[in-house]
């Protein structure tokens, strides 16, 4: 049986005083998708560099494709795809030339040309680098650490600074990769993105993990974990709804406009809620009782403040 895409048991990396990495454990099976999720300096692209054999941890074991990646780096690099947070290349090197470039180092590389199209960069192939927009060097850093046909990708933020267009794409050719069997590890602050694509989230913050588990785990549908949703003009004096509620009803605006309560939601509370509003002239729209969102589980297990 082979062994799984990446496998890391009680790793941890210090950068002097701060230990960027505290003993995480995690696994992905062939051809699954895990999406590392955590509050910025959570230590995510760290444990990412460690695996892909940039950094040497301090304690712990990491195996990838079952090799080791501080020791094994010759072997493993060419099985792998790599995207690095921010990309990068030489400023005039042009789109196609430098794919063809990253091309020879593949043993049986895709066609640089098709994967250009396929990525929406046909007609910027002769393009210097420098002059490409941050969306569209995003999507050659992408077709980069694909070209190789790599068993494995590694993706640190890979649709950071895309429009939604190119994010969708991205989406797409992920799912097309995982059911070709390619196994996908990626960072992302977007939660819809992980929610969308992975098979295990796993939530790490000060270089712990802190949950992890399939999307639908993680935000399950308890009755007390629902939450009645609504959008209203943004100001409510969510205090005054919550003292309209019985008592440990907590109503939050967790963005301008846009509603939470949270507590037990049961036809009584749905009621109140909508009395209230009437009574103080408010308009109550896209009222919702679900499951609460991966980001509210996130923000539920990393707080709110904002990391510095
Ligand atoms: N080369 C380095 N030297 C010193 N400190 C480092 C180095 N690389 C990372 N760190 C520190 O380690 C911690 C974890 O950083 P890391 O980049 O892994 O976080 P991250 O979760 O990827 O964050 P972000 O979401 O902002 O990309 C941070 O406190 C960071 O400042």
């Amino acid at each position: 049986m082979s062994a799984p895409a990446v496998e890391i048991t009680g790793l941890v990396k210090r950068f002097g005083s701060v230990t960027a990495v505290d003993g995480v454990d995690l696994r992905l099976p062939r051809g699954a998708l895990l999406a590392l999720l955590g509050p910025n300096g959570a230590g995510k692209t760290t444990t990412v560099e460690i695996c892909e054999g940039f950094v040497r941890p301090d304690a712990g074991t990491v195996r990838v494709l079952g090799l080791d990646p501080a020791r094994e780096s010759g072997a493993l690099r060419p099985r792998i795809g790599v995207m690095p947070q921010g990309g990068g290349a030489y400023p005039g090197v042009r789109a196609e030339e430098m794919l063809r470039l990253v091309a020879t180092c593949a043993a049986r590389p895709l066609d640089p040309a098709w994967l250009l199209d396929v990525l929406g960069l046909g007609s910027a192939r002769r393009i210097p680098f420098k002059r490409l927009s941050g969306g569209q060097q995003q999507r050659l850093s992408l077709a980069c650490a694909l070209v190789g046909r790599p068993e494995l990708v590694f993706l640190d933020e890979p649709t950071s600074g895309m429009d939604p267009q190119a994010r969708r794409l991205v989406w797409e050719l992920l799912g097309a990769l995982r059911a070709d069997g390619v196994s996908v590890l990626l960072t992302t602050h977007l939660m819809e993105e992980a929610e969308a694509l992975a098979d295990t989230v796993v939530i790490v913050d000060n270089g712990k993990v802190i949950a992890q588990g399939s999307p639908t785990s993680l935000t399950a549908e308890q009755a007390d974990a629902a939450q009645l949703r609504f959008r209203a003009r943004s100001g409510l004096d969510t205090q005054l709804l919550a003292a309209a509620l019985p008592e440990g009803y907590l109503v939050r605006e967790s963005a301008p406009g846009a509603y939470r309560v949270e507590g037990l939601v049961d036809p009584q509370v749905v009621s109140t809620v909508t009395a209230w509003c009437a009574q103080h002239g408010v308009l109550a729209e896209e009222m919702h009782v679900g499951r609460r969102d991966l980001e509210e589980v996130f923000l539920e297990l990393t707080g709110r403040e904002l990391r510095t």
